[in-house]
């Protein structure tokens, strides 16, 4: 059984109870009911204090909780029980979350004491990784969304059963601890491109999706195939906006955020998310499109390297509040492409890093913020209490000082969120008068309701106050009444109040006192009067709990109303917080302001009608990346001395980095696109300056040896990534190449490497940066213009191998492997046969191909040569596909020289993969198809 199943094995009804299902005892039989009713979740059942699970869902418990694995008994048998105690419940919970398990809440809903037999239990609360709320479980700088993923197709008014449509993907998420949901819909290589971004922790899929195997480990749900139908997920989404249909643009984007909410409100006791006061849509499209592999190769939030802990996240994270830290997270992943936009926040990180000032102040009012965001969803939830009320109210008066922190400072964006942060006096006063400053965690014990607050609240609370000064001036009175000097009276909470006279006084007690409790050396009496006052002062206190109780309700559902005014200020004040982060930073690291080329377009959108014939004549004019001692941002902080380097990227040009190993290649790629990636996002950036275009999207496929992912081998996951890049990648990206190739025989990296740059070149026109080893793919900047070498040296320093980590024009000294050799201290003797070996190659490679069988990696880049410029002319993949097995077909390589071999006597083998290659269809095969077959002849070759 897999671990799901084991999971899904302990929910349900125990069927060992099940069997004498008639004769369970009405509380187990309750359990049973719970269970049958929640079938997709342990179920905890309160008793008392504890959480309780019964046989299996027990077993379950006890071993995920590491509790004790107890036993109930009672008439009808015995029952495996292992409970959590529910005051101390929410590490319990996330050990049950982390082991994959669902979670049902079923709490008694109605007071133990007051209910006449078995007490009323309802699930009161679904908790799964997607759902949970309670702060415990929840991390503060990331938003925990539940998301749902919809195909486009049939069903409802909206449906439509077109190709079109059923290609359409919509994804929807929510973030059931705000109240934000973000609905999106594109075709399905980006839908879910978006959804490894999103990377929410629960999803639901809707029926006839396809998803592959996912970057991230989301729970998978199954939910009711009928939330996704177009017109219940109208319905659904209805409650939340007056006109759906004017909120999503197409049938999938409707399934999807539809069955999203109504997962949400099924988690959450089948209500309306009164918190969620906004359904946001967006195309992925208006933001610079990061992959989950460039996420991850960039180390923009965790981190792959012996850096541990050291991310761009990191590096940027100065946030003084949650708001701030989630708002960072979200712009990180989403930088934009408005340019409008963009220059908006550079004009207000630039007007913050001129002003230390307000940039101070921000940093000290935004630090007592509290997460106003998730504060207002428990309001909203009725699960807030009165600190969380108070917390509010701090938030609150911190407002006017962040208004004032940004009066002096210049800038529209700054202006317009100043102008946005609705000061909100009335929630502030209401909250203010209502709740005291100190009140207790507890809402249902009183002292929560400021005096002055409600008039009956007083006079309930005046008549419990006069009972209690009454009692207290009892003592005097009655030692003066008595002339029993030791007469004392005291509560306490059995007997309640009474007059304690001391045995030897006894006699001196009057008539009217009546026993209430014999103790050792005295006596407890009580009053008629006595009784009366006690009786009064109980009532009193007991009305004003209640009252209070409602008065707080009553505050708590008015502040709700105000859900989406103070969901505002949450979103204005994250804002901020990134804004002064961004200049903080900027000004603690010596960051610049990036420019970006005139125009507002994309680099591409006419920079190329005016390009100069010669790509490389600057940057300026060809809407590429030029930077001037630029640096890594994460590295430059690991390093004592980071030295910096300039990128001056023509657009569409391809440059080939050579250099050994540690020198400081990947680095520099990595610099270039996390300059990129930053300015996009509206920071500054490490570097002295730097014009760069606005980019559609950064690709990245690096290191062969990273990605060992499972079921696919390195080779074609490489490939696979190379496939999406050419066919994804435009003019207006950039993309960074380290090392492909490298998974296969290097004759045959070699010619994917070069025909990969050629395409890229060609006909892609994306802006690339190519990382590698293969010193002969720096030939490829002999024919063509846009392509050209860049390389790192190595040199020795104080007899030690030191690495420059400065990159300078050109290829690499095709020996550089031998010359770190010998930095390296390897003996003479041996770098002299290297060297010897070498040479030997070189000359081989210049007698061309004929004599090139020696030289596995040249003879192959030569053959390939020619076939693929060839190739190039026909302008498809396909044709570079072909290409490059035209190229094995001629070349001399090693195993062309077996199948040469071969071909001497009739090999099978060999006539069935010409047969195959002649068959294939090269017009109507995907660039992965065309790998995948190449990759599979290959095999059946070796
Ligand atoms: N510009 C720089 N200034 C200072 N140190 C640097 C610089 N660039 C890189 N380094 C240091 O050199 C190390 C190796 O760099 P990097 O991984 O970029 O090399 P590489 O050439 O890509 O190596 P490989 O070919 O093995 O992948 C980095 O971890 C960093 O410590």
């Amino acid at each position: 059984m897999n671990a799901d199943a084991q999971r899904e094995a302990v929910y349900g009804a125990p069927p060992e109870m099940l069997a004498v299902r008639d004769d369970l005892t009405p509380m187990l039989s309750q359990y049973a009911d719970l269970c049958e009713e929640h079938d997709d979740a342990v179920v905890l059942f309160q008793v008392g204090d504890f959480y309780e699970a019964f046989c299996g869902a027990a077993e379950a418990v006890a071993r995920t909780c590491e509790v004790t694995l107890t036993q109930r008994e009672d008439s009808t048998g015995t029952w495996p029980m292992a409970g959590i105690p529910i005051d101390n419940a929410a590490g319990y919970l996330e050990r049950l979350l982390d082991a994959g398990y669902r979670v049902a809440l079923a709490e008694q809903v109605e007071d133990a004491e007051e209910a006449s037999g078995l007490v009323d239990r309802a699930v009161t609360q679904l908790i799964t990784p997607g759902t949970v709320v309670d702060e415990e479980l929840l991390d503060a700088g990331r938003a925990t969304y539940l998301g749902a993923v919809a195909r486009g197709g049939s069903g409802g008014e909206n449906g439509s059963d077109d190709d079109t449509q059923s290609d359409t993907y919509g994804l929807a998420v929510v973030d059931v601890s705000t109240g934000e949901c973000l609905v999106t819909g594109a075709d399905r290589a980006l839908a879910l491109e978006e959804l490894e971004r999103l990377a929410p922790a629960e999803l639901v899929v809707g029926p006839d999706c396809d998803l592959p195997d996912l970057s991230f480990d989301p729970m998978e749900t199954p939910f009711e195939p009928g939330a996704f139908d177009a017109d219940a997920a109208r319905e659904t989404l209805s409650a939340y906006a007056p006109r759906p249909d004017a909120v999503v643009e197409s049938d999938a984007e409707l399934r999807a955020v539809g069955a999203a909410l109504a997962y949400a409100e099924y988690a959450q006791g089948d209500s309306k998310l009164a918190y969620v006061t906004r359904v946001t849509r967006f195309d992925p499209r208006e933001f610079l499109q990061l992959d989950a592999t460039a996420i991850r190769s960039l180390e923009l939030f965790e981190s792959r390297s012996a850096r541990a802990g050291s991310t761009l996240f990191s590096v940027l994270d100065e946030t003084a509040c949650a708001l701030g830290r989630r708002r960072l997270e979200a712009w990180l992943r989403r930088p934009l492409v408005d340019r409008d936009r963009i220059e908006a926040r550079l004009d207000a990180v630039e007007a913050l890093c001129d002003d230390a000032l307000a940039r101070a102040d921000l940093r000290e009012h935004l630090s007592s913020v509290y997460d106003l965001e998730r504060l207002v969803a428990r309001v909203s939830r009725e699960r807030a209490d009165a600190r969380d009320l108070r917390s509010l109210k701090t938030t609150l008066d911190r407002v006017p000082k962040v208004r004032e922190a940004l009066a002096g400072t210049d800038s529209d964006l700054l202006s317009d969120l100043r102008d946005s942060l609705d000061e909100l006096e009335d929630v502030r006063d209401l909250v203010g008068d209502a709740v005291v400053s100190d009140p207790p965690q507890e809402i249902t014990e009183g002292g929560v309701i400021a005096d002055g607050f409600d008039a009956e609240l007083d006079e309930v609370r005046g008549t419990a106050e006069a009972g209690r000064e009454w009692v207290s001036n009892l003592e005097a009175r009655e030692q003066e009444r008595t002339g029993i000097d030791s007469l004392e009276v005291g509560y306490n909470q059995v007997h309640g109040y009474y007059i304690e006279v001391t045995n030897p006084n006894l006699d001196r007690v009057p008539d009217d006192y009546q026993r209430r409790q014999t103790l050792k050396n005295s006596e407890r009496f009580y009053t008629p009067e006595l009784k009366e006052r006690e009786d009064e002062i109980l009532r009193a206190s007991d009305r004003a709990d209640a009252l209070e109780y409602d008065l707080f309700c009553e505050v708590r559902a008015e502040v709700a109303t105000e859900s989406a005014r103070i969901q505002a200020v949450a979103d204005a004040l994250a804002d901020l917080d990134v804004l002064r982060t961004l200049a903080d930073v900027a000004v603690a690291n010596d960051y610049a302001r990036p420019e970006f080329h005139a125009g507002g377009e994309r680099a591409g959108d006419g920079a190329a009608d005016d390009a100069p014939d010669d790509p490389n004549d600057g940057t300026a004019e060809t809407g590429g990346i030029r930077i001037d001692a630029g640096r890594h941002p994460v590295v430059e902080r690991a390093q004592d001395e980071f030295v910096p380097n300039p990128a001056d990227l023509p657009r569409g040009s391809v440059a080939l980095v050579t250099g050994p190993n540690m020198s400081g290649k990947s680095t520099y790629m990595r610099q270039v696109a996390l300059v990129c990636v930053l300015a996009q996002v509206g920071s500054f950036v490490p570097a002295k300056s730097a014009r760069l275009p606005v980019l559609d999207r950064v690709f990245t496929r690096i290191g062969a040896s990273d990605d060992i992912a499972g079921g696919q081998s390195t080779f074609m996951r490489e490939m696979s990534e190379l496939t999406e890049i050419l066919h994804n990648a435009t003019g207006d990206s950039l993309v960074l190449l380290d090392e492909v190739g490298r998974g296969t025989s290097t004759a045959d990296g070699l010619a994917i490497a070069r025909a990969a740059t050629e395409f890229l070149h060609d006909e892609v026109g994306a802006t690339t940066l190519f990382a590698t080893h293969y010193h002969d793919l720096t030939d490829a900047a002999d024919d063509r213009e846009g392509v050209f070498n860049l390389h790192f040296t190595a040199a020795r320093r104080d007899g030690e191998v030191t690495f420059l980590h400065s990159v300078a024009d050109g290829p690499s000294s095709s020996s550089y492997g031998v010359e770190v050799a010998q930095l390296a201290g390897v003996p003479a003797s041996v770098v002299g046969r290297a060297r010897d070996l070498v040479d030997e190659t070189d000359a081989v490679d210049e007698t061309g191909p004929e004599s090139a069988a020696d030289s596995e990696a040249d003879g192959v880049a030569a053959a390939t040569n020619g076939e693929v410029d060839e190739a190039a002319e026909d302008g498809t993949l396909a044709a570079y596909v072909d290409g490059l097995e035209n190229g094995h077909g001629e070349s001399e390589n090693p195993n062309q020289a077996t199948a040469t071999a071969a071909a001497a006597e009739p090999n099978p083998e060999l006539e069935a993969v010409t047969e195959a290659l002649r068959e294939a269809d090269l017009v109507d095969t995907t660039p992965l198809e065309a790998l995948n077959l190449l990759s599979e002849l290959k095999g059946r070759l070796e």
